[in-house]
């Protein structure tokens, strides 16, 4: 059947895509990642300062999407911490596959591979990125991804479950029919990109680990980050 995006939809689509596009690490964090020293310790710190720059943006990137000021204050804290590390995971991903020009993919890779985290985690991760490069998502839908993944509405602590979904519902259905125009060979395209949710869920429980085991060798937080996944 034809897919007609609405009136509606489009203007949708495009607040989410202009504050994804509006809201990035600052050019002078990111090339933080260019510098020559390569020790767990060094790797560990650079990735430290990345996240907690992308925590920042991935605030103000929430912050613009309609609908979410509205929300009750409480559930909007719980979105937040309990969508940070997925979106955390579908950025870096997209630096993967951007090819970054100044070569950051290669060397974010390098940085993660050599910053204290265990290789039972290293695995599922990279597949993940892996499988995201794979899927050579546009900016609508990497843009529509990231808000879907925030508006989960079955995080823990979130109580008005209903508001939540009101939401995310029409993301899903304007992320659905953008699916169906740009990848027309691909009827499963869209099912493909909310498997990919679901796989973030397995890694959301990898990260609760691996934050264990980085405290465990007494590695130290930014206060941002110990707010936001609860540590220290
Ligand atoms: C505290 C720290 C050690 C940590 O703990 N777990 C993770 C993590 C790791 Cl390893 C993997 C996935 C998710 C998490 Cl959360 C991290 C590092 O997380 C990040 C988070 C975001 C970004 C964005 C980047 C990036 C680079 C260049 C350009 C851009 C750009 O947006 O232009 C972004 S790097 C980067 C590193």
């Amino acid at each position: 059947e034809k897919v007609e995006i609405t009136k509606e939809q489009k203007a949708l689509t495009k607040v989410i895509v202009e504050a994804y596009n509006r809201h990035q690490i600052p050019q002078d964090v990111a090339k933080k990642l260019l510098q020559d020293q390569y020790s767990v310790e060094e790797n560990f710190l650079l990735l430290t300062e990345m996240a907690t720059s992308q925590v920042q943006v991935i605030v103000e990137f929430t912050k613009s999407i309609p609908g979410f000021l509205s929300l009750d204050h409480e559930d909007q804290i719980a979105l937040l911490k309990g969508s940070a590390v997925e979106a955390m995971f579908l950025r870096s991903a997209q630096v993967f596959s951007k090819k970054m020009p100044n070569g950051h993919n290669g060397i974010l890779e390098e940085r993660i591979r050599k910053s204290g985290i265990s290789e039972e985690f290293i695995t599922p991760m990279f597949n993940f990125y892996k499988s995201i490069i794979g899927l050579h998502m546009s900016l609508e839908e990497q843009a529509l991804l990231t808000a879907i993944t925030i508006l989960t509405p079955d995080r823990p602590y979130v109580k008005d479950h209903q508001a939540v979904e009101k939401l995310q519902e029409p993301m899903l259905d304007v992320l659905r029919k953008v699916c169906v125009l740009q990848h027309p060979q691909e009827p499963q395209y869209f099912a493909r990109l909310l498997g990919r949710l679901t796989e973030l869920r397995t890694l959301t429980h990898y990260h609760a680990e691996m934050l264990t085991s980085w405290r465990m060798n007494d590695h130290k937080f930014t206060p941002l980050l110990c707010e936001i996944w609860d540590v220290q």
